[in-house]
């Protein structure tokens, strides 16, 4: 049995499905998953043990959508232990109540459905952040051990091979490292390398992304803040940077981080300490900062986007995850892991790829890089009449049926006009938003009006 690297998660939801499908789910993070339909429940269970993670259901009565009982039950869970994370979760989602939860003390929102993918990493983070939370509060040294990466780094094309030469070179280094790559190109699962490389590797990698930080809240994320220093801070709060203290801090959409706060990170970096919002003395922090963007070299090297002497900071090395469409030799490799990968989680037979399919799949130029690439074969593996896979159980766009060398997906989107079917219609919107910010899902979000976290679900969803 694997090593799990977590102990507790609570989840309370009054959707007994939504309870059996978040225990499964959770089970490969956490030693013990418990699961409830009562707040209550959650709250008594507190006095026996420390949950790392609370998941809460934000909305109870039948029909209720304000979520105004979740932020009950938030405030009393975190009086009784203001160190616990708390991730809410609500099919009545937008950005007001994520602002919300955030101030009210929650770590991280999600909505409902849920991308097994992102819940994961969500909940991932929340734990590690209680953990560190606690260890900075207890000033004590025990060891947080890293989550085992379930992914492995695959790709044995020459920039695939470059990439995890610098991640040998650099991981054990305390160097700061920027990695740059469009959306789904794996910045996040190199950031994981990285970590498991270095000396650190013992302690918490926590994330920030910085794409799903409403813009008020960013200071007291990254720098914490006390008690009393603006209307809804409760109790002090320990940010990220801080969190991190001997482990990692990986800042996801790094690029996302307001001009006015950039020159706060480059004094905690450069200093190595951190001042909460309203304290007054600095705090010593000992990090080491992992970042990402999907801004290109261009738009990040104009001083009106990103503070130059910021860059310089982070950018100690540069890591630049090319698309998969320049290294197409990926491709069969990246099919076979995740086809197979699939087909034993959804127990059906070793799949079976005809040289045509796989020829029209390398041939496809997969805008949305790996992580479409995963989701097809997913789709594919559900989909499937037998073991022998048909084009046609791939979601790609007509044209790519044909193996043709370069297929352009902006070639394919059709009218939304003329079409009524309204998940058809959203489809193609989606398409359409994501060729026209050239698959930059925080752009493509903002003009759809829609967080980074729901895009990603709706992509999931047309299997995108
Ligand atoms: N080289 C790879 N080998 C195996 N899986 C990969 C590889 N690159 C990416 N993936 C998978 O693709 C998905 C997206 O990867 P990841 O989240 O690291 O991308 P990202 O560049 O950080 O995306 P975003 O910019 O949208 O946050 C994940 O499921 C990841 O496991």
């Amino acid at each position: 049995m694997s090593e799990k690297p977590f102990g507790l998660c609570v989840v309370v939801d009054d959707d007994e499905d939504i309870l059996l499908a978040a225990r499964l789910l959770l089970r490969q993070l956490f030693a013990e998953v418990k699961v409830t339909p009562q707040p209550q429940q959650a709250v008594d269970w507190m006095a026996e043990a420390r949950p790392d993670v609370i998941l809460l259901d934000a909305n109870f009565a039948r029909g209720a959508t304000d979520s105004s009982e979740g932020f009950r039950w938030l405030g009393r869970i975190l009086e009784r232990d203001p160190h616990v994370s708390v991730v809410l979760i609500t099919a009545h989602g937008g950005v007001q109540v994520a602002v919300r939860a955030m101030k009210e003390g929650a770590t991280d929102f999600v909505s409902k459905p849920w991308a097994n993918e992102k819940l994961l990493s969500a909940v991932r983070s929340a734990a590690a952040l209680s953990r560190s939370r606690r260890q900075s509060i207890e000033t004590k040294s025990a060891k947080t051990p890293v989550a085992p990466s379930e992914t492995p780094l695959l790709g044995s094309s020459p920039a695939m091979a470059r990439v995890l030469s610098l991640i040998e070179k650099a991981g054990p280094t305390d160097a700061n490292v920027l990695i740059l790559g469009e959306n789904g190109t794996g910045k996040e699962l190199v950031a994981r390398e990285l970590h498991r490389f270095s000396r650190r590797r013992d302690k918490a990698m926590l994330t920030v992304d910085l794409g799903a930080v409403a813009e008020n809240l960013f200071d007291s994320e990254l720098f914490g803040h006390v008690k009393g220093a603006f209307t809804d801070a409760r109790a002090d709060r320990v940010g990220r940077l801080q969190a991190a203290d001997g482990g990692t801090l990986f800042l996801d959409e790094v690029g996302n981080l307001p001009l006015h706060l950039q020159p706060k990170l480059l004094t905690a970096l450069e200093q190595r300490k951190v001042t909460p919002v309203g304290a007054n003395a600095p705090v010593p922090i000992d990090v080491r900062v992992i970042s990402a963007t999907n801004l290109p070299p261009d738009q990040l090297g104009s001083e009106s986007r990103f503070r130059q002497d910021l860059l310089y900071r982070l950018n100690t090395v540069e890591i630049e995850l090319p698309p998969l469409r320049d290294r197409r030799e990926d491709i069969p490799l990246l099919l076979d892991h995740y086809l197979r990968q699939y087909a034993a989680r959804y127990d059906r037979p070793a799949p079976a790829l005809p040289d045509d399919v796989r020829d029209a799949l390398v041939a496809y130029d997969w805008p949305g890089n790996v992580r479409a690439l995963r989701h097809a074969a997913e789709r594919a593996i559900i989909l499937a009449d037998g073991a022998t896979l048909a084009i046609k159980d791939f979601p790609l766009p007509r044209a790519a049926s044909a193996p043709v060398p370069h297929v352009q997906a902006s070639a394919v989107v059709e009218p939304v006009a003329a079409d009524l079917n309204l998940d058809r219609a959203e489809r193609q919107l989606i398409e359409r938003a994501l060729q026209k910010h050239g698959y930059n899902i925080s752009n493509a979000a903002s003009e759809l009006g829609l967080t980074r976290g729901s895009l990603y679900r709706r992509m999931e969803k047309h299997g995108l």
